[in-house]
């Protein structure tokens, strides 16, 4: 598990350090992590170093300052370093002297700027950092499309500019990095727009014990595997949770399907559907034990509801009995929605172990959804008196005591039909296996992912679309590798 900090946090952690050491000693530290990431990826692409182009896109600021110093290591090493000042009377005073002092060249006009981007093997971008505001100004914007219609890679200096460091919402024009190096701590733009960032590095500058706690945290494979939920020698199939799942109807019958072997496949122990897709999800599953109502369904120890329920009168009261249980719900889809337009079922969810999985449009029926995904997911939770999982390319999840973590997909595979109910079964699996919601939504989208990955080849190769029931046959690998990453 690692810890994300705002921008913010990163400044008051940066001012007692540099109160307490000489003077653009920090700075130098960002710039040498910067150079070294630098020189390797001119060593993977080219094999050498000596005599390689690279270009630092400078800003006015001091992320223009650490790209400034950044060229003066890489002069050392044999670089040839060009900056592209974009404020030329206002580059950082002493990067510019140093990079001078060891030959670097200097441009500032777009035009020149434009012609040496296009004949470099690397651009380091140091436009803008922790200071940005919006996206790119237009000869920033102009210098980033060089480096894109050209193929050179970008290595962006602490987070790729023109796209928000708190949010990582991208303005109208923002450089697409290949890598990014940042100091201090992980900032969210590296999680909320990983594919954006490129791998990050982080470099050490000493603002570990002025750091406070993690407002967000981002789990590892290891995390998740040794919270997965395995039969000990005194289980038996009940002793283990055992998960009721309310989905589906006539018209969407896949739900039920999808979410019931999820479920079946994320832990060992039952599955119970209730509802009237029975007939296909026995077919589907023959170890589903599957009945046409939830008052028929048994005893279960926590609730999967509402993948293709339908939001009539039918499915409220589907909602509102599985509610009443008193036990864990995961509350997916159209129980999101009915949720929303119900304030007795949002009474009846407040306070319980609930998880509601809701995308961006399901979201808005419950509560305000803006560009600050982590903030609206944490509001959110805090209002509902439920845990919130924000779907998305990067899954937010926020519980209502404040603790919020996000996972960042390794691709977009997930963007088809069905992943969702897939998400549900697997997370409500967990919640019967008696994780808390925030685990179990956290392992859940991490092992959701995962299995899209696993499910399109892309850990292996480019990759190609992965349905539904693929991502859902490929479960069992990506639970076999997060306990295999258990330390
Ligand atoms: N503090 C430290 O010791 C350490 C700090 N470190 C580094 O400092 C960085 C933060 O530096 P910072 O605070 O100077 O802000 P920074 O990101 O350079 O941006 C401000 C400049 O950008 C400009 N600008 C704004 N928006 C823009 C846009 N959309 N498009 C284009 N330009 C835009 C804005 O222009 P203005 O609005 O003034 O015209 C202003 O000139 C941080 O990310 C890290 O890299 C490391 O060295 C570690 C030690
Ligand atoms: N661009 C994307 N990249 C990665 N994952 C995505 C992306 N878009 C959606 N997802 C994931 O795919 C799943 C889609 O769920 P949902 O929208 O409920 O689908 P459905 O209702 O069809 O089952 C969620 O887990 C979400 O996080
Ligand atoms: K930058």
């Amino acid at each position: 598990m690692y810890g994300v900090w705002t921008p913010e946090q990163v400044r008051a952690a940066e001012e007692p350090v540099l109160a307490r050491t000489p003077e653009g000693a920090l700075m130098r530290r960002a710039a040498r992590g910067v150079a070294q990431v630098a020189l390797a990826e001119l060593e993977r692409r080219t094999g050498g170093v000596a005599g390689c182009r690279v270009v630092v896109l400078a800003g006015a600021g001091n992320n223009g300052g650490d790209g400034l110093w950044a060229g003066y290591e890489l002069r050392r090493r044999g670089v040839a370093v060009t900056a592209v000042l974009l404020s030329p009377d206002r580059a950082h005073p002493a990067g510019l002297a140093a990079l001078r002092r060891q030959k670097g060249r200097t441009l500032s006009d777009v035009e020149h700027g434009v012609a040496a981007v296009d004949g470099a093997d690397l651009v380091l971008d140091a436009i803008v950092g922790t200071g940005a505001r919006g996206g790119l100004r237009p000869e920033a914007a102009t210098l980033a499309r060089a480096a894109a219609v050209a193929g050179v890679p970008v290595l962006a200096v602490d987070t790729p500019s023109g796209i928000d460091p708190l949010t990582g919402v991208p303005g109208d024009e923002f450089v697409d990095a290949a890598a990014t190096v940042t100091f201090g701590a992980r900032k969210p733009v590296h999680v909320l727009a990983a594919p954006r960032c490129g791998p990050v590095t982080l470099v050490d500058i000493g603002l570990g014990p002025e750091l406070p706690p993690a407002p967000v945290q981002v789990l590892d494979a290891a995390d998740v595997g040794e919270r997965w939920p395995v039969p000990g020698p005194g289980d038996d199939k009940y002793t283990q949770g055992v998960v009721g799942v309310a989905a589906g109807s006539a018209t969407y019958p896949g739900a039920a399907v999808l979410a019931s072997g999820a479920a079946a496949l994320a832990t060992s122990g039952m599955v119970r559907y209730a509802g009237s897709a029975a007939h296909e999800v026995r077919a589907a599953w023959p170890e589903v034990v599957a009945t046409d109502t939830v008052g028929e369904a048994g005893r279960v120890q926590a609730w999967v509801v509402g993948p293709g329920l339908g939001t009539d009168d039918a499915g409220a009261g589907t909602l509102a009995e599985v509610l009443d249980a008193g036990l864990p719900v995961l509350a997916d889809a159209d129980a999101v929605t009915l949720l929303g337009q119900h304030a007795e079922l949002r009474e009846k969810a407040a306070g319980h172990p609930v998880l509601i999985t809701p995308h961006a449009g399901e979201f808005g029926r419950v509560a305000q959804l803006t560009d600050d995904r982590v903030d609206s997911a944490r509001r959110a939770a805090a209002d509902l008196g439920v845990t919130v999982l924000l779907k998305g390319n990067a899954t937010v999840v926020a519980d209502p005591d404040g603790r919020v973590l996000v996972h960042p997909a390794g691709s977009a595979w997930l963007a088809t039909a069905g992943s969702g109910d897939v998400l549900s079964g697997v997370a409500g699996a967990l919640l019967a296996a008696g994780l808390d919601p925030w685990w179990a939504g956290g392992c859940a989208a991490f092992v959701h992912a995962r299995a899209a990955d696993v499910g399109a080849g892309a850990a292996d190769g480019p990759g190609s679309p992965v349905p539904a029931s693929h991502v859902q046959a490929a479960l069992p690998r990506a639970i076999r590798e997060v306990r295999g990453a258990i330390r």
